[in-house]
């Protein structure tokens, strides 16, 4: 396949929850190996915006590619929509791995087999194989000493850097962070943030919804700002931050975070 293909390409996205209009027709292109911040006010929808991407919600308009396939839809009676193939829907998941605000781990599962279950039951990898590829994830963020300790039994900040190394094990193409720190106490931010930071400079294709303004200024290769369901500014983060066009980011910036 062809590098020039991005990793994801969204067209025109609308999300409504009832009257509520939440998202309001929005386009992102991320090329492989970019990093792209989606910030903005409680409430802008950037949590729907990642939820619709792989379709844990449904958008009702919108197109989305991931690495140059498109989603397929189908419109039922009600002018809703739902994956019009549920298999390609269950494969093209596999290629954007979701990483949750509260962690989502199997609670009767150790950290080990919550990162082989998908490897194993979803891509049909060999045991073995999956227990040598978790291992070195597991490693890779950290855990790997907790690897036979359940969720229950480890902070919030390990239970998150399970979560990555599961997001991981899957090999996707896009990494999708829904405020994977927003639920930590402050001290165990900067251990996922230290693992995402790693992630970031290898190169994998991220869309990290978060209110940490200096991971996006940092590590991100392109800032999203999201205003009532419209992209208000997108760019660079030095042009985001430091020379933004719109008043509403510039108030959105003096806000204390
Ligand atoms: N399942 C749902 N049913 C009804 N309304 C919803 C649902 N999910 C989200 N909303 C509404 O959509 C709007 C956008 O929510 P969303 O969670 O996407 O915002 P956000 O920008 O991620 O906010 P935050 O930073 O607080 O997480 C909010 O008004 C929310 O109440």
């Amino acid at each position: 396949m062809s590098k020039d293909i991005p990793a994801l390409q969204v067209e025109g996205m609308f999300k409504s929850f009832g009257d509520h209009e939440v998202l309001k027709g929005i386009d992102l292109t991320a090329n492989t190996g970019d990093v792209i911040s989606i910030i903005g006010s409680s409430g802008s929808g950037k949590s729907t915006f990642l939820r619709c991407i792989n379709l844990l919600e449904t958008p009702n308009a919108g197109a989305v590619h991931v690495k140059g396939e498109l989603i397929r839809m189908k419109r039922l009676k009600d002018g809703s929509q739902e994956a019009a193939d549920k298999k390609q829907l269950q494969r093209i998941r596999t290629k954007l791995a979701m990483v949750f605000q509260s962690f989502n781990l199997w609670s009767h599962l150790t950290i080990l087999e919550n990162v082989i279950e998908a490897p194993i039951h979803v891509l049909g990898v060999p045991r073995k194989e999956a227990i040598e590829n978790a291992d070195a994830l597991l490693k890779k963020v950290g855990m790997y000493e907790r690897r036979d300790y359940y969720p229950g039994h480890v902070s919030g900040g390990q239970q998150q850097r399970a979560a990555i190394a599961r997001a991981l094990a899957i090999s996707p193409d896009v990494l999708l962070f829904d405020e994977p720190t927003s639920a930590l106490d402050p001290e165990l931010v900067g251990e996922v943030l230290r693992v995402m930071t790693d992630l970031a400079e290898e190169g994998r294709t991220m869309l990290v919804v978060t209110h940490e303004m200096g991971f996006a200024r940092g590590v991100s290769s392109h800032v999203m700002y999201l205003h009532q369901g419209r992209v208000e500014e997108f760019g660079n983060p030095t042009d985001v931050f430091e020379n933004p066009k719109s008043e509403r980011m510039k108030q959105f910036l003096q806000r204390d975070f």
